[in-house]
């Protein structure tokens, strides 16, 4: 077997072993490949170069696959591209005979996939799940393991998107114990349970009644259920319930999010931090979510101080996946 160019994280020697379990917690790490040593440097070899941390510098190397392992390029002859969520593994392809062929190698590789699936339409709808073409086996329901936490989702119910896990990461590191936080559109809870696991008080309304289900479960299979409050419903109804009670607000909901700030005001306690994701034109990615959260914020007495302009990902050609982080005073 030849060695592969693969996009791979390189680090001193003696941070290795910190590294690589920090890319395995993040399920960023390519099990497929062997780690090199060359010149006192390791390269760890990862499955989402995006994903990957920015302190962490990615370089691209030629590694050995594992020996005992099948891969689907072994049995394809070409690379295919694919993300794996728990045992389903997820591919994105048009041609009838190539999603086949892709389909087939995966089952029969080393892989341990119970279903392979094929985006079958975009995001789409209040809810935001995708229709998928099931191409081999049958349930559409796994468990996902992001830094430590455990998501019981079903991806044809409910949205959910593993390339988001170091995103969430960096939010979730901000929580302090013992704040409210409050996830205006919670899905199964993957911003929710980790908050929750660093002793947060956490509240996660969808208005996905299947989402908020998985929400408690995964409450339960992560033991924070005593401190997490799942509702069903429109955050802009449940809103009544917690005035002025957020330490911290999560929004997730990017092409829309504007339309939620009255809410969000309305939950923001006197101090409040306000994670708000935004998906704009890459000229200016920033500009008009800042200038929504002052038009919301500042007539009810809020000072707006913008403490990150962070972009998450590229969305589509010139459209970029943006997050503010903004905290409220007043
Ligand atoms: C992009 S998903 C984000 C889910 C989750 N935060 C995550 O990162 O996986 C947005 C969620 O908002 C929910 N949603 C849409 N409109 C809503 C509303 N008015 N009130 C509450 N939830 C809503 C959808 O059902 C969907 O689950």
């Amino acid at each position: 077997m030849t060695d592969m160019e693969r996009p791979c994280v390189r680090v001193a020697r003696e941070d290795g072993e910190a590294t690589r379990q920090r890319l395995a917690e993040a399920e960023l790490l390519d099990h497929d490949y062997d780690i090199v040593h060359a010149d006192g440097e390791l390269y760890l070899p990862v499955v989402d170069p995006d994903g990957v941390p920015a302190d962490l510098p990615v370089a691209t190397r030629d590694v050995p696959p594992r020996e005992s392992q099948t891969l689907p390029v072994d049995i394809l002859g070409f690379e295919p591209t694919y993300e794996r969520l728990g045992e389903i593994v997820i591919i994105d392809e048009d041609d009838a005979e190539r999603t086949s062929a892709i389909a087939d190698a995966i089952m029969d590789s080393s892989i341990p996939a119970e279903t392979v699936l094929n985006r079958a339409s975009k995001v789409k709808g209040e809810q935001r799940v995708r229709e998928w073409d099931v191409l081999a086996g049958d349930g559409t329901e796994t468990v996902h393991r992001e830094y430590g936490s455990e998501f019981l989702v079903d991806v044809a119910d409910v949205y959910f998107s593993p390339r988001l896990a170091t995103e969430r990461h960096r939010v979730v590191e901000q929580v302090e114990s013992g704040e409210h936080f409050f996830d205006m559109f919670a899905g199964v809870g993957p911003f929710v349970i980790p908050a929750a696991r660093r002793g947060a008080t956490a509240v996660g309304v969808d208005i996905n009644e299947t989402a908020i289900g998985y929400l408690r479960a995964n409450a339960e299979r992560n033991d924070v259920a005593e401190r997490v409050t799942a509702i069903a419903g429109d955050v802009r109804e449940v809103a009544a319930e917690y005035p002025s009670w957020a330490d911290r607000l999560v929004m997730n909901l990017p092409h829309s999010a504007d339309e939620f700030l009255e809410t969000a005001v309305e939950l923001a306690g006197e101090e409040c931090v306000l994670h708000y994701y935004d998906i704009q034109h890459e000229d200016d990615p920033h500009g008009p979510g800042e200038a929504a959260i002052r038009e919301a914020a500042e007539p009810a007495g809020y000072d707006v101080d913008v403490e990150t302009r962070h972009t998450v990902r590229s969305y589509a050609p010139h459209e970029l996946n943006v997050c503010l982080d903004v905290r409220l005073i007043r």
